[in-house]
């Protein structure tokens, strides 16, 4: 018997990416709607209860609602929005962040889809948190750029289409500079900080990829905090998981397309221990590992079946 997957909002960008991580696959049975139909709540209610597993490619407003016409009590749910990452009664969906999270995943009925920044920041901070080489009360920052994918439908078409309202040419843009960014509590509540990080998002002219930064002033942290115990601390979290690799080099430079087209997540500390400064960086793909991989690698748990099946590694 074949797993039946539905992707409500199956021809959104990450749907789409999701469609084709999952094309081929013989373990499962892909529901599907006809272009007329996928936003009718009524053949998205009966998809959605006919599925064992769905995910969520959706808006906030428009996952909670999907989330409300689930009634049958086997159907499992991912939801690839923000809505429900800070809820407690579902499962953070990255299998690496904790251990005994990828075990958690396999039974899961609820599981919440990291955002694609929170993915490199998570990544990078978490472990040394848990380990004790930075303090919860820590006043993070983080300075990340996306590729404009990460906006969807809407910012492709402002970066691609000149026709559109809100048509741009730039190359480069900072954005959220009130601050007070959708991904801050997310950060917090899953790297179990204190406070809020300082959160510097940017997008640039390049479809898909993503770097996510933090820095550190070693000299400010308690104990003797060198380069090489960070990455220790990142190679002991990720020690055997496929998708994530610590990298012992410093190259000269890392390009926003480092991970692009992968569901990689790559990891370095660049540092200058003469100043007590390190750099953490993340690359990832924000349809990648930071949406539709990340959403894949967690259906292929939840199905039991081998982590990285489909992805692109
Ligand atoms: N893009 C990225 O890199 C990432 C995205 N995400 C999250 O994934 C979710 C989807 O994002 P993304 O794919 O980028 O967004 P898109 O805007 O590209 O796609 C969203 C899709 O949902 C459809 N939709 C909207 N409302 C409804 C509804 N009521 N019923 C059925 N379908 C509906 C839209 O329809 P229509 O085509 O008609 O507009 C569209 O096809 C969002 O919550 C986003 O925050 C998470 C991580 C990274
Ligand atoms: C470039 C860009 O605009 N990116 C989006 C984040 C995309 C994403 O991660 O979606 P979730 O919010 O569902 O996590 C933003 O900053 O709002």
């Amino acid at each position: 018997m074949t797993t039946k997957i539905f992707i409500d909002g199956a021809v959104g960008t990450t749907g789409l990416e999701i469609r084709d991580r999952l094309s081929g696959r013989a373990d499962l049975t892909l529901i599907t709607l006809p272009e007329v139909q996928r936003k009718d709540a009524a053949a998205r209610a009966h998809a959605l209860n006919e599925a064992d597993i769905v995910i969520l490619c959706l808006p906030d407003d428009a996952a909670r609602e999907a989330v409300s016409l689930v009634e049958n009590p086997d159907t499992r749910i991912i939801d690839a929005s923000t809505a429900h990452r800070t809820d407690p009664a579902w499962i953070y969906g990255f299998p690496e962040l904790e251990p005994g999270r990828t075990a958690a995943l396999g039974s899961a009925k609820r599981v919440s889809n990291p955002g694609c920044y929170p993915t490199g920041f998570l990544a990078l901070v978490r472990p040394l948190v848990r380990a004790g080489l930075v303090p919860a009360s820590h006043p993070f920052s983080v300075n990340a750029t996306s590729g404009y994918s990460g906006g969807g439908k809407s910012m492709i078409a402002a970066f691609e289409d000149p026709a559109d309202p809100n048509a741009t040419d730039t190359a480069f843009r900072l954005y959220a500079l009130g601050l007070g960014h959708k991904h801050v509590p997310e950060m917090t509540v899953h790297a179990g900080l204190d406070h809020g990080p300082i959160f510097f998002p940017a997008v640039a002219r390049t479809y898909r990829g993503m770097l996510v930064e933090v820095p550190l002033h070693l000299h400010l942290l308690p104990g003797t905090v060198k380069a090489a115990d960070l990455r220790e601390a990142l190679h002991e979290a990720y020690r055997g998981r496929p998708l994530v690799r610590v990298h012992d080099t410093q190259p000269g430079f890392l390009t926003l397309e480092h991970a692009a087209d992968s569901d990689r997540l790559e990891l370095f500390v660049f540092t200058d221990e003469k100043a007590g400064q390190a750099r953490l960086v993340a690359a990832l793909d924000n349809l990648g590992k930071g949406a539709a991989g990340a959403a894949v690698q967690n259906l292929n748990l939840m199905a039991g079946v081998g982590e990285t099946e489909g992805l692109r590694l």
